[in-house]
């Protein structure tokens, strides 16, 4: 157990990569509270199995593109678990369009939602820890995306990258008060968000070819890294990414 007792928030929580973290850290003894942008079938799910497990599950509906849903997930975990030590922020939207005919609203709410969410829900986390007083860590679900670009992701990919820098800056600024940020690089995690762009089999085969370790990656493999950031072991973490993409970044040839 490496999270006894710890109270973990995750961003878009009810599926996906968010789903597998809240798992994972509840195996691991935390308490969850999860943020959906609409409630469902899954968010209801996902509590009952967070509960099997015998952790506590908070549910707050809100859409992080707006700064209000920060506020009231952080009021939501600090009365349904007592209080905040890890904020995820893994909420993401990635609709896959060409560069010269983007339309500016898929810009603007890919923005809104990757990176501007991330900011406001780190933020929000941020000063609730800093007002108990006993540390804890921000995540960032960004991407290898950050580090390399994509035909059909011109506004997706920045939104990645900026998620990795603000987890930079904000390491520096949060240090003193014990506080650490990290960002997570996934590679290919087979999610909804990529279902119809792996739905084309040549693509799919294409995209494994690339891994080294021969398979996309699974949720609950992004899940145990999260648990690992949040831990006591990486402890003396901060400022860093992690790479999580069985090897496809460095297969060049
Ligand atoms: N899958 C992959 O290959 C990779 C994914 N990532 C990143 O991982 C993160 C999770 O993606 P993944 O699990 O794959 O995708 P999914 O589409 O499976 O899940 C996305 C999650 O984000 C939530 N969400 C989307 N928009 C909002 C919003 N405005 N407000 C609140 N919640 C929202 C969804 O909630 P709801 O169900 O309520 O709509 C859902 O829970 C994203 O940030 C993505 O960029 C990074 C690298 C690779
Ligand atoms: C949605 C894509 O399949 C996925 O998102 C990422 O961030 C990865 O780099 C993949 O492109």
């Amino acid at each position: 157990m490496l999270l006894q007792g710890q109270r973990i928030l995750i961003t878009g929580g009810s599926r996906g990569i968010g789903r597998g973290a809240a798992i994972e850290c509840a195996k691991h003894g935390a308490d969850i509270a999860i943020n959906a942008s609409a409630p469902s079938d899954s968010v209801d799910s996902l509590v009952k199995e967070i509960e099997t497990l015998g952790r506590k599950a908070v549910v707050s509906i809100g859409d992080v593109a707006d700064p209000d849903s920060a506020t009231a997930f952080i009021e939501a975990a600090v009365k349904g678990l007592g209080g905040v030590d890890h904020m995820v922020a893994n909420a993401g939207i990635c609709p896959f369009h060409s560069f010269l005919d983007m339309p500016v609203e898929v810009v603007k709410r890919t923005v809104d939602v990757n990176l501007m969410g991330t900011y406001y829900m780190c933020q929000a986390a941020a000063n609730q820890m800093v007002r108990q007083g006993t540390g804890g860590s921000l995540i960032a679900i960004s991407s290898i995306s950050a580090l390399v670009g994509g035909e059909m992701q011109s506004h997706y990919t920045p939104t990645k990258a900026g998620q990795h820098s603000l987890m930079q800056s904000v390491a520096i600024a949060l240090g003193k008060y014990g506080i650490r940020a990290n960002s997570i690089l996934p590679g290919t995690i087979a999610t909804d968000i990529n279902k119809e762009d792996l739905a084309d089999p040549a693509k799919r085969e294409y995209m494994e070819g690339r891994i080294p370790l021969g398979r996309l990656g699974k949720p609950e493999d992004i899940g145990k890294v999260v648990v690992f950031l949040a831990s006591d072991l990486a402890g003396y973490m901060t400022g860093a990414h992690v790479l999580v993409d069985g090897g496809a970044f460095v297969h060049l040839q």
